[in-house]
């Protein structure tokens, strides 16, 4: 993975070549697991970094929504960033002698496929909806979570269609299933682009969450390691406050299961490229993030 191209766009097939190729190259320190298939029945992918085992875990996951690919094309950079930096950087090695990393990359494989080959813009998953022909539930409004409240659609033809019911995706059911069995994630992002914001629940409620300082107190850490960069300008706090209201998302979920440290990333731009942001912003983008996500990461190591 030394000679992969982390600057440009990659297709499901070259990033699942990329996981076995990382998983074949570092097998102390990698593995993969399959969490489960896609509607379509493509495979629901998870490297898993760990140096020892029942270790507390932080979880990351890119791709939900298909079309926003600097969120998956950044997820490859992390990959191999940790890769490089353990036994070198003494943060990350002290993370990963305490706690795994869970990095799933292509969250909507469906999505992301057809994003590739039909419709660049494509967000929702690819599961038909019975009694309407517009397809595709968002993966981001289908989470239990204030789930069917303002903030979603009950309309199949909507970008925020929350779906027939809570977990109706399998690629929801499987971080679900994947999350309840593990048992024991402390740390939970789920990383999104665009317009540059680090989000924390609630997105269904205006009812702050019982941690909002502290989650608030480690955003603005995160965001200030982020901006030391490259001067890139973040928002943060809660979701309801920051962005809009959403009902039955990611975050608002894995917090409700009582994993504190829940945050959701809206990664670059501000709406000049938007969605489409051009590939030599990818590693610039990756490399911002990680020091927030550094932060996250640090905060839930230290605070068991
Ligand atoms: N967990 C809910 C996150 C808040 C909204 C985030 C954005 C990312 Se495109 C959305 O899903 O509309
Ligand atoms: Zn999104
Ligand atoms: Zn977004």
């Amino acid at each position: 993975t030394d000679t992969f191209n982390y600057a440009t766009y990659h297709t499901f097939d070259q990033i699942n070549n990329f996981i076995d190729t990382l998983v074949a190259e570092n097998p102390g320190l990698v593995s993969k697991i399959v969490i489960g298939r896609s509607y379509e029945g493509r495979p629901l992918n998870v490297l898993k970094f760990s140096t020892g085992a029942n270790r507390p875990a932080f979880w990351i996951d890119t791709g939900i929504h298909s079309r926003e690919w600097v969120t998956q094309a950044s997820g490859l950079w992390f990959a191999k960033k940790i890769v490089t930096d353990y036994g070198r950087d003494a943060s990350l090695t002290s993370t990963l002698n305490k706690i795994d990393i869970l990095l799933e990359i292509v969250t909507n494989p469906d999505g992301y496929v057809y994003t590739h080959t039909r419709d660049r813009m494509w967000r929702k998953t690819r599961s038909p909806n019975s009694g309407s022909t517009c397809i595709g539930t968002d993966p981001n409004r289908n989470w239990d979570a204030g789930f069917g409240g303002a903030g979603s659609s009950s309309n199949p033809c909507s970008e925020t269609y929350r779906g027939r019911a809570a977990h109706s995706e399998p690629e929801v059911k499987a971080i679900v299933d994947f999350v309840k069995s593990h048992g024991n994630i402390k740390g939970f992002v789920s990383i999104h682009s665009y317009s540059q914001m680090l989000l924390y629940p609630y997105g269904y409620t205006s009812a702050p969450a019982k941690d909002a300082a502290e989650l608030n107190s480690v955003s603005r850490a995160a965001v200030t390691a982020l901006t030391s960069l490259y001067g890139t300008q973040y928002t943060y706090g809660s979701i309801i406050t920051t962005i809009y209201q959403a009902s039955g998302g990611t975050v608002d979920w894995t917090y409700n299961q009582g994993i504190k440290y829940s945050y959701t990333f809206e990664l670059r731009d501000t709406g000049r490229y938007g969605f489409a942001l051009p590939s030599n912003q990818i590693i610039p983008t990756a490399q911002e993030t990680w020091l927030a996500l550094t932060k996250l990461i640090e905060h839930t190591r230290d605070n068991p």
